[in-house]
């Protein structure tokens, strides 16, 4: 088996975890298997060395500093393999072999990536490459750097581009757990999750894989999260399942938005907890839903509209704190997800704009992490569809 193995800063982040990492690595060589491994800084060296940093640099200057972090680990890492009598090359920019490149706007170069990354993967029978995670190599030769967290996408994009066939996330955790295990108690190893449900996750903080890498899990590579101290590359953690994908998709039945208002609902707890528990005890499945200042609003199959209009009505008349509430419909959802969608500034105006200038009149907007969901009359959902792919 071909398995890149990414090693995260908490799992090297003493003489004894490189030890550690050292021990899984030579362990699946011996095993029989083709180990390229993508090292991060050690512990939290990226930012000790950026806190430091008190004077005035450019970006090329400090790329120059942080790399050190991942640089030492690579040879770190390298050194404790060949004690072990494991034949290992350590990578970094500037190095003859060196896969990660950036164009001129810092974007990763694919093609020469890919190209580079198969000559790396040709020797693994050979030799154990000890790549610097994080790290690319510009147009001009300067060192570049893929973001932070970018070691898991220097993992997850060396495993494409390598045609391997498992990177493993080697880090201070079970896997992806229920919950990040260092604030809630009795968080437990999740076992399998989605591509989707993980970037919303990292997007919104749950650190454990960064986002940017899951852009580049296909449906054949696999890719797994394991604790340091497992020992075993090969088995165990939380696996990744699942393509990442660019989606722009029409619901393919209208829906209907059921409004309430209320005075100050926003300062009544209890309120939407009683509006949803209604409508589900009536087996209505809740498809969206969109919070004002005092309303709540639910997007529903057309088809249960008026059963749901009658089930709001009851709870409106139960409780004084609600006015009234009104039904909208048909209405479609336009849904775009996937994509670099997330950190792009503007990207709302971009998908927005050429609905305002085809004057579709947007009924609301919902948008998550990674998704943007647009709802307009259901007479202008094949224009939105068409307006919107065009963008992606
Ligand atoms: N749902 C979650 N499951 C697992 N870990 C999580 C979750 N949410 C947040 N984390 C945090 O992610 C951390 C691992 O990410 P990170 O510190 O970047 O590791 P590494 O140094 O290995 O890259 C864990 O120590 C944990 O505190
Ligand atoms: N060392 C870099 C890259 C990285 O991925 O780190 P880690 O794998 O430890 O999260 C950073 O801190 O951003």
């Amino acid at each position: 088996m071909r398995v890149v193995a990414k090693f995260g800063g908490t799992s090297l982040g003493s003489g004894d975890r490189i030890n550690r990492a050292a021990d899984s690595v030579a362990a699946a060589v011996e095993g029989g298997h083709e180990i390229a491994v993508v090292a991060s800084a050690m512990g939290s060296t990226t930012d000790d060395l950026l806190d430091e940093i008190t004077f005035e640099t450019d970006e090329e200057d400090r790329a120059q500093i942080v790399s050190m972090g991942e640089r030492t680990s690579v040879r770190m890492l390298k050194a404790a393999l060949s004690a072990r009598g494991i034949d290992a090359t350590f990578l970094e920019p500037g190095s003859d072999d060196w896969p990660v490149v950036t164009d001129e706007y810092g974007e990763v170069n694919v093609e020469e990536t890919k190209k580079r990354a198969l000559e790396v993967a040709d020797e693994m029978d050979a030799t154990v490459p000890v790549i610097t995670g994080f790290l690319a190599e510009g147009p001009d030769g300067s060192i570049t750097t893929l973001g932070r967290g970018g070691s898991d996408t220097t993992a997850v994009m060396m495993g494409k581009y390598m045609d391997a066939d498992e990177v493993v996330i080697v880090t201070d955790v079970e896997g992806v757990m229920t919950g990040d295990p260092h604030v809630v108690e009795g968080a437990r190893n999740v076992g399998e999750i989605s591509v989707d449900e993980l970037r919303n996750l990292s997007f919104r903080g749950a650190e454990v894989v960064a986002p940017s890498a899951l852009s580049y899990k296909d449906g054949e590579l696999d890719v797994r999260v394991v604790h340091y101290q497992h020992g075993d590359l090969l088995s165990g953690g939380t696996s990744i399942e699942g393509e990442f994908k660019n989606l722009v998709d029409l619901r393919e039945r209208p829906l209907a938005c059921l409004t309430v208002a209320g005075r100050a609902i926003r300062n009544e707890p209890g309120i939407f907890n009683h509006l949803s528990e209604a409508l589900a005890e009536s087996d209505i499945n809740v498809d969206a839903v969109a919070s004002g200042m005092d309303t709540v609003t639910f997007y529903i199959d057309e088809e249960e509209a008026e059963r749901a209009e009658n089930i709001l009505h009851r709870e409106v008349i139960a409780r004084d704190e609600l006015s009234s509430v009104t039904v909208d419909s048909p209405v479609a959802v336009v849904r775009v997800t996937g994509g670099e969608l997330p950190n792009q500034p503007g990207i709302i105006s971009e998908i927005v704009n050429p609905l305002t200038e085809a004057r579709i009149h947007l009924n609301d907007i919902i948008t998550s992490a990674t998704s943007v969901a647009l709802f307009v009359d259901w007479d202008d959902r094949e224009e939105t569809l068409e307006l919107t792919q065009d963008l992606f």
